[in-house]
């Protein structure tokens, strides 16, 4: 066997492999390197782990043996077999350094790509790299841009030893090295230590070459005048390069600066040849070795380079030779325009993104396999698309990819929406881990609240839905109170909640994010009458310094829970919002979190988005959007169903406005392929022991597009939480607005509070005029607009005629939300369904207010809505106020059909009357009204 190898090495130029891979290292590929060719050093990089990692499974067992010791993110997954490789490369080379007293026997390990442009991230992820690995023969790579400089003196200076990669130009080159002196001078300025601490300068070489040959080649075939010049300079320009970085580095070490710190034990930075397999067939596969021989410096290859060389390489000394003919290259490199200092600049630029590039396919390949390992423990998603939405979705995702959204997104960047203040409203990210709660004392009021038998929750919005969700999906834990949830105005709904409870044995949740919300402060009064003021049997929960809080502590109640006030309502949930409800019920909120956790891990900033699961599904709802399809319809199995009016909430408020965004159809009943148009996206979500129903495939099959989601046990809802808040704010970013403002919800808690005040000066309401009536109901439009009819069925038939293809029919009943009246909303959606394909939504009203309410007055302003109220009967009061429960009810209501039709949105309101059949006559009309 030849000895070529070992000959380069007492040559000066150290032989280091470009390459690391387990099964290489485990089957002693590595040794036999170092014993037979007298190897002594090793090199990675992104790209070469991909290459390990990405393909076969060579990895899957030291991956599920770290996933199954504890959940943990893609990057630490992957991070953990990269380290066990880098440690046993070094392991494996300790004996090389141990004998030539640390001179060399090094392994390299970059840090993420990812941080290219920031100095302090990669002086912190070096310095915990060096830990980790925990090797003495380990050196950090750490590029040589810009950012990197600085990072390059302060890790040098904290003693560790860094390989500087991306090198292409004398002035990098330059720099670098002398940010190596600076580290070194500032280590003896503090008295400490300078031997032991190795570098070397990655200087690539191949990557110019393939660059300036292909300017010369165009210029030739092209027929330039200076073709022979640019001919002979084919294949030199990179090695001229190379001798000119070396020349340079010889007079450095040769210099006085340099000359004290050797006397002082330091090690000097050696050059090392990187890229230096060719790339261009035509050339000798030994040229990027043969040529650049020379004392202390470093070739690292890639294992066909080193092959080659053993076999059929030369060794001499030739960095230091022809160096003027190289000085001459180099000149005329620059006469013939040739622009080396633009391409290097370029290369340094490609070479940041190529290894981003490769980390992005390497962690998306470690998610996939994550995904495997998972099995049921993370929510499965499946989508099937129609071609043209699926092509789209592609195109959105490899974007989001190479514009680094995902990472963008935690780390709260505000340009991937509007560049507003999105930033300061991510705080629901760093809750889903638990963070938020932790520490507020959850598990011993969980304990204390087994004391009551009801837990009444006042509140609206995100204050309520997801508490909702909890109690309804999960249930109480044994021995612990029932779940009430009151967000209404409605006086039936209030005293359907009132009668049965003793309020001694009731635990009331105040809860209000900006603790002003007009309903939950009108209930709070109402219960706090009821309860004769028992301050031990209410908490409150609230953002730092609100009037709830206020209130909680001069009534002395019994906890006050703080919210983040980095969290919107709706994104509440895993927050203090959600967890103390669910805290309450007896819900281990500690095993919630723990089950919610690989949903979070999955939607990772370190989860490129094709593999991110609330990426592709908020591509999937943002591209669906911006082509027509805006109507996401929820389809869930029986004990999901809850889940929807959640998610309403989001998507609506989140999407909607400035006339764009997603109309979410909850509760609408299956339907067939044909009843639906081309305007629909639908969700499903399912639990695995549950059948899916008939139909769904069938809207499958017709080109719908379905994604289907499907749960283990229903304690896997949390990550369904976190799905669809990534997933919701991503399609903020499709769409192009800001997902975390709501900036209709307010116009219509001011016409509300309008009214309200004028009530409580002159004790009624405005009159209005009916445009038309029967003996069951009178129909009102707002601004008492004119009518072709006096008919009520003929004006609701013209009502709905206008519904086109994209349009969509909204039922608002201000009303108890109960079986019956929900039934009957139902009844009236299908009917138009039936008759105009359109989609159709229903809310009961206040509570819709606060979630779906700002899609319909902000988003697509294609809605077709009638409002329902009634006169109550019997009619609440609330302790401390001239208007009643019912007066404020009809108040929102008559409110936001002015603001809705203010907006554009065709809008009736259907009156009730007493003594009338109620809302099945309605029914009864619309029917009669969309047949004729
Ligand atoms: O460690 C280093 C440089 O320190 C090497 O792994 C370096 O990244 C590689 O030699 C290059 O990336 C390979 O470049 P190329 O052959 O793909 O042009
Ligand atoms: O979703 C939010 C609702 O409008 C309620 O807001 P709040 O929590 O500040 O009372």
């Amino acid at each position: 066997m030849s000895d070529l190898l070992k000959q380069l090495g007492e040559a000066g130029t150290a032989v280091w492999l470009d390459f690391v891979d387990r099964k290489y290292l485990k089957e002693g590929g590595l040794k036999k390197l170092v014993a037979e060719d007298g190897l002594t050093g090793v090199t990675s990089n992104p790209s070469i782990f991909e290459k390990a990692m990405g393909a076969g499974d060579t990895y899957d067992a030291g991956f599920s043996e770290f996933l199954g010791k504890a959940d943990a993110s893609v990057q630490d997954t992957y991070e953990a077999q990269a380290i066990l490789d880098i440690q046993s490369a070094a392991d494996d080379l300790r004996p090389v350094y141990d004998r030539l007293g640390g001179k060399d026997g090094y392994v390299s390990l970059e840090v993420s790509p990812y941080l290219a442009d920031g100095t302090e991230e990669t002086i912190e992820e070096a310095r915990r790299l060096w830990k980790a690995v925990d090797r003495p023969n380990l050196m950090v790579k750490v590029p040589g841009t810009k950012a990197g400089g600085p990072a390059i003196r302060q890790l040098i200076e904290d003693g560790i030893n860094i390989n500087v990669t991306l090198l292409f130009s004398q002035e990098a080159y330059q720099a670098v090295a002398l940010a190596f002196v600076e580290g070194l001078e500032a280590r003896v300025k503090k008295g400490e230590a300078v031997d032991g601490i190795a570098s070397v300068a990655s200087f690539f070489v191949s990557r110019i070459d393939a660059q300036i040959d292909k300017k010369i080649d165009t210029r030739v075939a092209d027929g330039d005048p200076e073709a022979d010049a640019l001919k002979a300079l084919r294949g030199k320009v990179a090695i001229a390069n190379a001798k000119a970085a070396y020349a340079w580095y010889e007079e450095l070490v040769a210099s006085d600066r340099w000359q004290k710190l050797k006397a002082a034990g330091a090690m000097p930075q050696r050059l090392l040849w990187a890229s230096t397999g060719v790339k261009d067939k035509a050339y000798p596969d030994t040229l990027y070795v043969d040529t650049l021989i020379g004392p202390d410096t470093v070739n690292t290859m890639p294992p066909a380079t080193m092959d080659a060389f053993r076999e059929r390489g030369t060794v001499k000394q030739t960095l230091t030779e022809n160096v003027d003919e190289a000085r001459h290259v180099l000149a005329e490199a620059d006469r013939l325009g040739l622009d080396l200092p633009g391409i290097t600049d370029k290369l340094v630029l490609d070479g940041v993104k190529s290894f981003a590039d490769a980390a992005d396919a390497l962690l998306g390949g470690v998610a996939g396999k994550r995904v495997k390992l998972l099995g049921d423990r993370l929510n499965a998603a499946e989508e099937v698309l129609p071609e043209a939405l699926a092509e789209a979705v592609k195109a959105r995702l490899e974007t989001a990819r190479s514009e680094a959204w995902s990472r963008r997104l935690w780390k709260a960047d505000a340009s991937l929406w509007t560049g507003k203040d999105e930033g300061k409203w991510l705080g629901w990210i760093a809750a889903a881990r638990g963070d938020q709660v932790a520490g507020q004392g959850l598990e011993a009021f969980a304990g204390e609240a087994r004391r009551f038998k009801h837990a009444v929750l006042l509140g609206m919005g995100g204050s309520s839905l997801g508490p909702e969700v909890l109690s309804l999906i999960l249930g109480s834990g044994e021995g612990s109170p029932r779940l009430h949830v009151l967000d209404t105005t409605d006086p039936d709904q209030i005293a359907k909640v009132a009668g049965p409870i003793d309020p001694k044995e009731t635990l009331f949740i105040v809860s209000s994010k900006s603790g002003s919300t007009m309903e939950p402060e009108l209930l709070r009064a109402y219960f706090w009458d009821a309860s004769g003021g028992q301050g031990a049997n209410f908490v409150a929960v609230t953002d730092p310094g609100s009037k709830l809080e206020a209130t909680a502590r001069k009534d002395g109640y019994a906890h006050l829970f703080h919210g983040d006030p980095q969290i919107g309502g709706r994104y509440s949930v895993l927050s203090v919002f959600g967890m103390v409800p669910a805290a309450a019920i007896g819900i281990d909120t500690h095993a919630f979190f723990e089950a919610t956790a690989p949903m979070v891990f999955s939607c990772g900033g370190d989860v490129p988005p094709a593999e991110n699961p609330g990426f592709r599904l908020g591509a999937i709802l943002g591209e669906a959007a911006l082509a027509g399809r805006n109507k996401l319809t929820i389809l869930t199995s029986p004990q999901l169903a809850p889940l929807g009016s959640w998610l309403e909430q989001l998507i609506a408020e989140s999407t909607g406005k400035q006339g764009r965004g997603i109309v979410p159809v909850d509760l609408e009943p299956l339907g067939a392929p044909e009843d639906y148009g081309t305007d629909r996206v639908f969700a499903w979500f399912g639990l695995a022991s549950e059948e899916e129903p008939d139909g769904l495939e069938a809207l499958a099959e017709a080109g719908h597009p379905i994604v289907r989601i499907t749960l283990a046990r229903p304690e896997l809802i949390g990550q369904e939480f976190f799905r669809w808040e990534i997933a919701t704010a991503v399609a903020g970013a499709v769409i192009g607005i800001d997902p975390f403002d709501q900036p209709d919800v307010e116009d219509a808690k001011v016409a509300t509070r309008k009214l309200v005040d004028a009530y409580e000066q002159a004790g009624s309401l405005e009159d209005e005029t009916p445009i038309a009536h029967n003996a069951d109901f009178a129909l009102f439009a707002p601004g008492n607009a004119e009518f072709a009819s006096a008919d009520p069925v003929e004006l609701l038939r013209l009502h709905f005629a206008s519904l086109s293809p994209g349009d969509y029919a909204g039922f608002l009943a201000y009303l108890e939300r109960n079986e019956a009246h929900s039934g009957d909303m139902t009844d009236m959606r299908l009917a138009v369904r039936e008759a105009y394909q359109v989609a159709t939504v229903a809310g009961f009203g206040p509570r819709f207010l606060h979630s779906t309410g700002q899609a319909y007055k902000g988003g697509p302003a294609v809605g077709d809505f009638l409002v329902v109220t009634r006169d109550p009967d019997p009619d609440l009061s609330v302790p401390g106020h001239r208007a009643s429960f019912g007066t404020v009810q009809i108040a929102q209501a008559r409110g936001d059909t002015d603001v809705l039709a203010a907006r554009g949105q065709r809008v009736m309101r259907v009156h009730l009357k007493k003594g009338g059949r109620g809302l099945p006559a309605l029914v009864e009309a619309v029917a009669a009204a969309v047949q004729g």
